[in-house]
């Protein structure tokens, strides 16, 4: 990336791009999905090396990935005070003195997301703010609970005022190539968001090889998916590069083919900003600079919010602060 990429990149206009509608399911175009593993890991192995992000706009860049994340805290030991200070974190992610010695105000991350039970504290503490409060659902993360239920808890969430949903997909479905049943599920899923966006994790640590990956990605967009999304968090594989271009390059051919653009969210395990860089780099080699953007883009991290700011600390001062300044995000 170049300092002109950097300027063309930050003065992108805000578009309000059109909802992905779905399609009618195309077995044909799933059955010809293939996913060439060795070039693929090829590919992605060559990408952390790569001087991708010249140094003097690094800082540009991690202020850009911070309005990109899903600022997250999914624990059983929540509480509505931890949910609060998360919310006050989203709303100003860097120290002002940073944020003035880099000559930038007024930036927030792209979300916060919660556990249901957690919306609420949520909603009321970013009130005002603009920066939408993301639910994860359908049985969260194994997606095992009866049916209905998931679909209940999809209008409760909503209802509670969560304005994206994080749904997991049955691993069952894809495993077993039940492309009818994935589809119909998705489907149901989206419906029940009404106007909330709705993120379909995949959970690709559970999904078996990478065409299944590509496959499932493919379906969950014909059946309507705004964005699809790694993994969980919670899977003992989760975001991976080799994983991350099967994705996306499905997203560019379901682009190619129905004109709608659908979001990507690399979830679980994403910690340090160099990686951050690495992801904003792959998808701007990939699918270009309009991805680079909130309603198309999303960081899925509870921890990545505190090493981008130890970063900037860095790029400001020349020195690193202890790691324990930024415990929260
Ligand atoms: O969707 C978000 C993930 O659960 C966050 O995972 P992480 O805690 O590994 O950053």
């Amino acid at each position: 990336m170049d300092s002109q990429t950097t300027e063309r990149t930050a003065q992108l206009p805000q578009v309000t791009e059109p909802r992905n509608p779905g399609m009618a399911l195309d077995l044909d175009w799933v059955a010809g999905v293939q996913a060439n593993t060795s070039a693929i890991e090829r590919r992605a192995a060559s990408l952390p090396g790569r001087r991708s992000v010249k140094k003097d706009y690094q800082a540009a860049w991690l202020l850009k990935a911070i309005t990109l994340i899903d600022l997250t805290t999914l624990s059983g030991d929540d509480t509505a005070g931890r949910v609060r200070r998360l919310c006050s974190k989203a709303r100003q992610p860097v120290r002002t003195e940073l944020l003035d010695a880099l000559g930038v105000d007024g930036i927030t991350t792209g979300a916060v997301c919660v556990y249901h039970d957690m919306i609420a504290p949520a909603v009321q503490a970013l009130q005002g703010s603009g920066i939408p409060v993301a639910a994860v659902s359908t049985g969260f993360p194994a997606g095992l609970s009866p049916f209905h239920l998931r679909l209940a808890e999809i209008e409760e969430s909503v209802k509670a005022g969560a304005e994206e949903i994080d749904i997991v997909i049955s691993r069952r479905h894809v495993l077993t190539q039940n492309w009818q049943a994935l589809y119909d599920e998705m489907k149901a899923f989206r419906t029940a968001c009404g106007d909330a966006h709705v993120k379909a994790i995949l959970a690709t640590g559970e999904l078996g090889t990478l065409r299944n990956v590509a496959r499932a990605s493919l379906i969950c967009m014909m059946a309507g998916a705004d964005f699809i999304k790694t993994s969980t968090g919670k899977e003992s594989v989760n975001a991976t590069l080799p994983v991350s271009l099967v994705m996306i390059r499905a997203i560019r051919d379901y682009y190619e083919r129905t004109g709608y653009r659908v979001g990507y969210k690399p979830a679980g395990g994403i910690s340090k900003a160099k990686d951050s860089l690495v992801y904003l780099s792959l998808i701007k080699e990939e699918l270009g600079d309009r991805w680079l953007m909130p309603d198309l883009f999303r960081f899925g991290a509870s921890s990545l919010l505190g090493d981008i700011e130890r970063q900037l600390e860095h790029h400001v001062t020349g020195a690193y602060s202890a790691g324990y300044r930024h415990a929260m995000g």
